[in-house]
């Protein structure tokens, strides 16, 4: 199968804050290349090793809409996005490039997320098994592990939740493993429906405890816990419905925000929202609230 790759050139300062919003647009792998054959000194202690300009290359499905990444890089971006170009590029195993660096991730007191081709460093946790196959969710990207680490915090014994762009199902498992009693799963890429279904038979969970469903398709479901790892200009716009199918006391989880986007999309929430901190990684923020009563 062909797969497209998307290229541009940027300064040093923009191009790790880059490589993150190819990655949540739905790229495979982003590399990194110096773009004018230039000498990297010894880096300081603490300091990334980058060019002064940095090409990237994004690696995307080839049944992706090219015109519709575009349009979300560049409202995501927030400022002028540097100029790119999209190629065809011919099959190669480049999705699994990724599994021979892949290793589990602690993600708070319980949670483990565990490559599903290797044994849990600590079998008596909970261990989610995963193979993301070609969706999004390994919880190596810091806007997942920041949902992983509080889903590890909330008491959701018993509870239902959405995971809306569920990805690789990795946040809505995560909460079925750790004692919530269902979990609606919603994803615009058919593949990603595929791979939580995998996901959750690998985990052992029963077959009714995540449907999904593309966004069209899904039914009129109540959470009590809202979880949406996407991006900030899609969730500004998907904020009447998510707070539609969330209960009133219910809790909200939003990801994919970069730490300038913050206020704008807590502005789109706070009509039904109460807002917690913000918690912050490497740039991207997770905004967390409670559902107030109208
Ligand atoms: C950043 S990934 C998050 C995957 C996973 N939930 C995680 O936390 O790692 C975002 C996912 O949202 C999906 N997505 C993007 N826009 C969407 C929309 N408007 N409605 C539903 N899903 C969407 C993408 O296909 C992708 O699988």
């Amino acid at each position: 199968m062909p797969w497209l790759q998307l290229k541009l050139t940027t300064d040093r300062n923009s191009a790790e804050a880059l490589e993150d919003l190819l990655l949540a647009s739905g790229a495979v792998s982003v590399t990194l290349e110096d773009n004018a054959d230039q000498p990297i000194l010894e880096p300081a202690l603490g300091e990334t090793p980058l060019w002064d300009q940095v090409r990237l290359t994004g690696l995307y499905d080839a049944d992706i809409d090219t015109r519709a990444i575009s349009e979300r890089l560049a409202s995501a971006w927030n400022r002028p996005l540097p100029e790119h170009r999209w190629e065809q590029l011919e099959d190669k195993d480049w999705e699994r490039e990724w599994m021979s660096h892949y290793q589990a991730i602690r993600c708070g007191e319980r949670l483990w997320i565990c490559p599903s081709w290797q044994e849990p460093p600590e079998p008596d946790k909970v261990n989610l098994m995963l193979d993301p196959g070609l969706a999004f969710g390994t919880g190596t990207h810091p806007t997942t592990f920041l949902c992983l680490q509080w889903l590890d915090q909330q008491p959701i014994e018993g509870l239902d939740l959405v995971d809306f762009g569920c990805g690789s199902g990795i946040l809505g498992i995560a909460a079925l493993l750790l004692g919530a009693h269902r979990v609606t799963g919603v994803d615009i890429d058919p593949q990603a429906l595929t791979a939580t279904r995998d996901n959750a038979a690998r985990n052992a969970l029963p077959e009714n405890a995540m449907p999904v469903f593309l966004p069209g398709q899904c039914p009129e479901v109540t959470a009590d816990i809202m979880l949406a790892n996407i991006l900030a200009g899609p969730l500004v716009e998907l904020a009447p419905q998510l707070q539609r199918m969330t209960r009133v006391d219910g809790k909200i989880c939003l990801s994919g925000i970069l730490a300038n986007q913050a206020e704008a999309v807590m502005a789109a929430y706070r009509p039904w929202f109460d807002f917690d901190p913000v918690a912050e990684q490497d740039g991207w923020v997770r905004l967390t609230g409670t559902k107030i009563r109208p």
